[in-house]
């Protein structure tokens, strides 16, 4: 009997037990915060030894030497040549359609010319040096290979640096085999927090980046939060998530499954169910029963399912509506008739799935959006990871001298009411000058 929570928007206490479902703390408890502070201070006072360290005691791996957790290029480009057919086409046609959908997300630099002459604008540059979390703990992720690299390629960043942890030593080919079709320049097996913060700070192995992106665990998503003004994030893309919102005419195995698919990643993971049709629900239940003894990572979902998960009845789509806004899930499916009608209507969802063929996995891995996505919330002010992310912009103004003149004369009001007198004068001279 799988223990997922009921909730109904009827209930008196929906509120209450909704936001205790969704609560980043239920997650990221003190002792993760605690455990993450101590190894990021760990790697800025010893650096590789400690990375050593945490890598024999997490990963259960014991390199001799720090220079053995490099990756050389040849190794990729090996795993590349030896993986068997059938992934590389499948990893050739994905890196295709998620550089396609990425190109269409590039910014380009842009100026304008006022009638005086003076000239404004934006200049795009890519990042100098990015750091890409790939994670490996429970599951090893070659999917998460290509959408960190491939919009880096996009970008033009100069330099890919790549973790990725190796539980017990065991390097996965698939993994070694992305990093060499999307272009990673260096690799290392590391991962966790420890690795996030020798990106952030740098060690005598790993260079120091100016930004970390990619998903992961919750120690992975506490570490980035924490290194964050050190080096620029992506987002907090932690434990996965899906929300379905049924009309009650879609197979209910298909919706188990769809639950089951997020909720294999990690006991943390978080996989919900909305419909107004409580038969339905009733139905999904059922499925859930008969199909979990079937699956290879049962211990796992029925883990993600007993803490995180529910099924929820709500009154009527208006309803489920209100309450997908409110939870703003990294993914939420549409199993509705004409999603198209609603879509408008989400406000916050990483990606949306419309209709009841697309199933989420597939976003996953290959129909070409990024599946780095935002998760606990942060939907409502987070985007997916794009070429953007690895983009920055700055400002461009260069005056004219009838330009000056004019700017000057509002400039010196404004600083000498700000009571800044070098400002004034500053813009004065070019004004006086003109
Ligand atoms: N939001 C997204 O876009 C997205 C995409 C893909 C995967 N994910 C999520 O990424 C996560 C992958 O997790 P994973 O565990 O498989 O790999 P991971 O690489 O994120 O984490 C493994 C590392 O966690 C650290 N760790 C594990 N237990 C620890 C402990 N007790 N103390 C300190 N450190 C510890 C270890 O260093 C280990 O190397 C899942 O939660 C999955 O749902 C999210
Ligand atoms: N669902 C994950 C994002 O939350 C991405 C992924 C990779 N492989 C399978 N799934
Ligand atoms: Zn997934």
């Amino acid at each position: 009997m799988t223990d997922i929570q009921r909730l109904s928007t009827l209930d008196a206490d929906f509120q209450p037990r909704l936001a205790a479902l969704l609560a980043w703390d239920s997650v990221s408890d003190d002792l993760v915060q605690q455990t993450v502070a101590e190894i990021i201070r760990a790697i800025r006072a010893r650096g590789d030894a400690a990375l050593l360290d945490y890598t024999a005691r997490f990963d259960r791996w014991t390199p001799a030497t720090a220079t053995e957790l490099e990756l050389p290029r040849a190794r990729l480009a090996q795993a590349w040549q030896t993986i068997p057919t059938d992934q590389r086409e499948a990893l050739e046609l994905a890196v295709a359609r998620i550089r396609a959908y990425a190109e269409h997300q590039k910014l380009e630099s842009w100026s304008y010319r006022e009638p005086d002459g003076t000239l404004l604008g934006q200049q795009v540059t890519p990042l100098d040096r990015a750091g890409l979390y790939v994670p490996g703990g429970k599951a090893a992720y070659p999917s998460s290979v290509l959408m960190n690299a491939i919009p880096a390629k996009v970008a033009g960043v100069g330099e890919l640096i790549m973790v990725v942890p190796t539980p017990d030593g065991e390097l996965n080919e698939l993994v070694l085999a992305a990093a060499h079709i999307a272009g990673v320049d260096r690799a290392f097996a590391i991962g966790g927090a420890q690795a996030v913060a020798a990106l952030a700070y740098g060690t005598e192995t790993i260079p120091g980046v100016d930004k970390i992106v990619g998903p992961g665990n919750i120690y992975v998503a506490t570490a980035k939060r924490a290194v964050y003004g050190q080096v620029g994030i992506d987002m907090i893309a932690g434990p996965s998530e899906i929300l379905v919102v049924c009309d009650g005419a879609t197979d209910p195995d298909w919706i188990a499954m769809d639950l089951f698919s997020q909720a294999e990643h990690d006991e943390d993971a978080q996989s919900i169910l909305l419909s107004w049709d409580g038969g339905f629900l009733e139905r999904v239940a059922a499925s859930i029963e008969r199909l979990l003894p079937t699956m290879e990572r049962r211990t796992i979902i029925a883990a993600a399912l007993g803490a995180r998960g529910a099924l929820i009845q709500v009154r009527d789509l208006d309803d489920a509506i209100t309450v997908a806004n409110v939870i703003a899930p990294e993914h939420l499916e549409l199993s509705v008739a004409d999603p198209e009608a609603i879509v408008g209507r989400i406000r916050h969802a990483g990606a949306i799935f419309m209709g009841r063929y697309t199933a989420e996995a597939l976003g996953d891995y290959c129909a070409g959006p990024n599946h780095v996505l935002p998760t606990s919330r942060t939907a409502r002010f987070s985007s997916p990871l794009g070429v953007y992310d690895f983009q920055k912009r700055s400002s461009l103004i260069m005056a004219s001298r009838a330009g000056a003149a004019e700017l000057s004369r509002t400039a010196s009001v404004l600083a000498r009411g700000e009571g800044l007198t070098a400002h004034a004068r500053s813009a004065d001279y070019r004004g006086e000058a003109s």
